[in-house]
Parts: C-alpha cells; structure tokens; sequence
C-alpha cells in the first residue's frame, strides 16, 4: 500500500567545556555538552517508494532558503545540482554521501521535500519575526537574510543540519524509523558529509554531540577518512565510474568500525551550565592555525602543555563523574550536601568547603591556568585579559562552581557550571552589576540527548 509518509528528527546544539585544541588528537578525552538549542528536518515523502526524482529541502527562516536538486536517474548520487545554481556545500555533501550509501534509484521518480527548522539558539536574533506551530509547541526565529549572512552564535549549525537530513533521509530509504538502529551510521555518513563540505577533517566533535548528545568524546584517526575525501565531489559529477567507486568505498568505510570514543554523559543532578555572549566575533579557524603553528614549532614545550592541560581536563571529568556516583549511591545524602552548600553561601561562605564541589572549582581553576599558558606561548586569544577578569569576578560569584572560555576560546562567549537554586540570585546580582553590562546570558541549557524522532505534527502551521 503507498501512502505519504512524514518523519522528523531533530539534534543539538554543542559547547566544548573541557578540550579545545586536545580534540584535535586522538590520544585526549574532550567533554561536550549538549545544548537545549536544536535543529530539526521533516521529510515528506512517499511511503513505499523509494525510487526518487527530486529532492527539495527548504530552510523558510532564511532569505532564498530553498534548494531543489534534480536527481540524475544513473547516478542520482553523482550529479548533485542544484536547480538555480544555488550553493549550499553542506547539502551537497549529504546529498551525495547518503545517495551514494543507500544506493538510491531515481526511475521512475518520485518527489522528497524535506523542510529545515533551527532553533533560535543557533544566530543571532537581531531582525527576526518569531513564529510558532500550530499546537504551540515549537517556535522558530525568521531572519530577513540568506543562511551564510546572518550571524551565528558558534553551537554548530552545520553539524546539526547535516545530522538531521542524514537521519531523515536514512530513515525514508531504510524504512527504519528506531533511532538506536540508525545512530551509528547517521553519525559515520554525517563526518564524511561534514568533511566533504568543509574540505577537511576537523576534530569531529560537533557531529559527535549532534548525534549522540553530551559525551566524553575522543576522536577518530584522522587518516580513517583522507582516502574518502581524495574523491572529488566534482571529478565524479558526470563520471559514472568514479562515482562508483565511491559508492564502494564509501559504503565500506561507514560500515567499518572507527575505534572512537563516545561515552554518554551528562552534568550531575543540581548543577546547570549557564552561558554568556559576551560579544560577537572570535575567529575559531586563526586561533587553531596559531595554537598549532606554535605546537609544530615548539614540540616539547607543546606536548608537556598540552600534557597537563589534558591531566586537569580528566580532573574535571572526574569530579564531575565522582558527583554522579556520590547521587546514585546517597541521593539523599547527595541532595542534602548541595542544600548545605547553597544555605552556606546564603549566609556569606565564599566558595566551595564542600570537597566534591571544590574539586570541580580546583580542576576549572587549573584548566584555566594552563589555557592562560596557551594563550601567552601562542599569541592566541584563548583566554584574553578582559575574559579573566570576567571569569575570576563570575567564580566569585556565589554558587558559580567556575567559569571558562568553551572550545577554542576567544572574546565571544563564557560558559559556567552553577548550583541550580544559586541561578536566580546569580542573575539578579549581575544585572544589577555594571561590571556585567555585556554578559548576555543566553536562554541555554543542557539537554544531553542526541539525534531524537520527533512529531510531524509539532511543525504544523510553519
Ligand atoms: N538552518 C539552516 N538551513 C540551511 N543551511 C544551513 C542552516 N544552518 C547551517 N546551514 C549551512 O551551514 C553553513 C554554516 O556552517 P559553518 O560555517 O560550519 O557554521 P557552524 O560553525 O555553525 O557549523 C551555512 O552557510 C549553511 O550552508
Ligand atoms: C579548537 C577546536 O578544538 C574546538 C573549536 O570549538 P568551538 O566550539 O569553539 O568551534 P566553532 O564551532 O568553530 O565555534 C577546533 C575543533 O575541534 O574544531
């Protein structure tokens, strides 16, 4: 029986807190947690056929956010074009990689729309109309712009929007809707896609989170993937050989096993990451030629900083894995150790007495040292003056375990692991702060699932 079929996913946003520049190799654990910003697709299509002619994908939030590429019926992976000549790498690439995996026929043809949703979290909200579904469940920002004019906000959009039409069109070709079945390779063709459109292997990071949630992560070889990339997305337009060499290759590296680390976590119950804008515009891509350029250039003095800069990110994550255990083991016991906390930084404690707590505060305050470190070898802005001087005041602050610059760091944003009861007082005090007056602090927190199903009916009336 054919029938339509919708099916929508959605996927998170990401702030690195523990790991920027580490992530690049292999050998260190990263900590990334997922934010409660997410992108989302909703794919439409028929239910039994899987023989497809034309696939639209229409991101409506953004100016001219429309593509549609006409599929060529030999080869509908190789010969990705959009009708207008519109670019969108990002959509390419997925385009291809899940074409070419799924080995998908384009005769006879039918048609797949797939519509993007990003939530507000990922740019700026300067200019915007919001609009929300139907049943008042969700609600997106409309942005005058196209996609690459508007500002973005560093959570990972592409990442996301990669992951999510991956997932959509995985599951349409599959017919598998269980999103455990699917997750693994969602999260394989999505690196490949990512690369292919980014031109490099990056760390990986943002995909993995994307697709798996808050995680202690450790990257890929990078190495898994430079054959793959080596064929040429153009090369193969036109040239059915090629491409089908990709298919195979293509196909055998998503099936194989990367030998990464993604472990599920999540921050411990009573304590929240709150994150503050600071001011728009640090250039993650100059600050990692830096940092590496410098490394290159000074190997040992970079392995032994890069050394111990890894031993108080693992500090961090013990600590933050300890509180975990000390909940499982006493929940009572666990929940009355943060109410005397929070009753003695009411009556004017300054900071943490309580051992668990102070050890996350050592770790963060040790993290910080070392990027200082970094910052001072490499002339990068990782953590600039005027960020210290903000994280050292927000560490003070009552009920703020510690502060610090996420991911590569830079002017633009600070991220802080707070008590949860401390979070009122805290942003009451800062507003009323002129030292604070270009905080912003964002809508955000954490929301460690990964790639989720979600309901075609939640974006209705959009
Ligand atoms: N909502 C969206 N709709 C369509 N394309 C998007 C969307 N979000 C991101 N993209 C694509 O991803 C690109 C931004 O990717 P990138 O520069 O890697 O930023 P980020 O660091 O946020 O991932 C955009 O130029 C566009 O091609
Ligand atoms: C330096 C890095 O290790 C981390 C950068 O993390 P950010 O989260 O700062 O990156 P953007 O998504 O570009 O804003 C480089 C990397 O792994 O890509």
């Amino acid at each position: 029986m054919m029938g339509p079929v919708e099916r929508a996913f959605s996927a998170p946003g990401k702030a690195l807190i523990a790991g920027g520049y580490l992530v690049l190799y292999p050998e260190y654990d990263s900590y990334v947690t997922a934010l409660s910003s997410r992108m989302h697709a909703l794919l439409r299509g028929q239910e039994t056929e899987k023989h497809i002619r034309k696939i639209t994908i229409e991101s409506s939030q953004f100016a001219e956010g429309v593509w549609s590429y006409d599929l060529d019926p030999d080869i509908p992976f190789g010969n990705i074009k959009e009708a207008q000549g519109r670019r969108n790498p990002f959509l390419e690439a997925t385009l291809m990689c899940v074409l070419a995996f799924v080995d998908a026929d384009s005769r006879p043809g039918f048609d797949i729309t797939i519509r993007i949703f990003s939530d507000p979290g990922y740019h700026t909200r300067d200019d915007t109309t919001a609009r929300v579904s139907s049943n008042g469940k969700r609600q997106f920002l409309y942005h005058k712009k196209k996609i690459n004019e508007v500002a973005k906000t560093g959570l990972g959009s592409s990442a996301g929007l990669v992951s999510v039409v991956t997932a959509a069109l995985l599951s349409y070709f599959t017919g598998d809707r269980d999103v455990e079945t699917l997750r693994n390779t969602v999260h394989n063709c999505t690196q490949i896609a990512h690369c292919h459109a980014q031109k490099k292997i990056g760390s990986g990071f943002d995909v993995a989170a994307a697709v798996y949630g808050s995680i202690v992560y450790r990257r890929f070889q990078p190495c898994l993937i430079d054959e793959i990339l080596k064929h040429e997305f153009h090369s193969m337009q036109g040239n059915p050989a090629l491409a089908l060499d990709y298919k195979g290759a293509l196909q055998l590296l998503v099936g194989s096993d990367w030998h990464f680390k993604i472990e599920k976590c999540a921050l411990p119950p009573g304590i929240r990451l709150v994150m503050g804008d600071v001011q728009v515009g640090s250039e993650t891509p100059k600050l990692v030629s830096l940092v590496l350029r410098w490394k290159q250039a000074n190997p040992v003095e970079g392995e032994k900083l890069f050394e111990i800069l890894n031993k108080a990110n693992g500090s961090l994550i013990s600590a933050l894995s300890l509180l975990h255990e000390l909940q499982r083991e006493n929940p009572a016991a666990y929940s009355s150790m943060l109410k005397d906390y929070q009753v003695a930084i009411e009556n004017g404690a300054e900071k943490a007495e309580v051992e668990p707590l102070r050890r996350i505060s050592a770790a963060i305050a040790t993290m910080r040292e070392h990027l200082r470190a970094l910052t001072a070898a490499t002339g990068a802005d990782i953590e600039p003056l005027s960020q210290t001087a903000l994280l050292d005041r927000c560490s003070r602050l009552p009920g703020v375990l510690g502060g610090i610059v996420p991911g590569a760091g830079g002017f633009d944003a600070i991220c802080l692991l707070v008590l949860n009861d401390a979070i009122p007082t805290m942003l009451q005090t800062t507003e009323n702060d002129q030292f604070f007056s270009n905080v912003k602090w964002l809508p955000l927190h954490e929301e460690s699932d990964g790639l989720l199903e979600t309901s075609p009916e939640d974006y209705a009336g959009l």
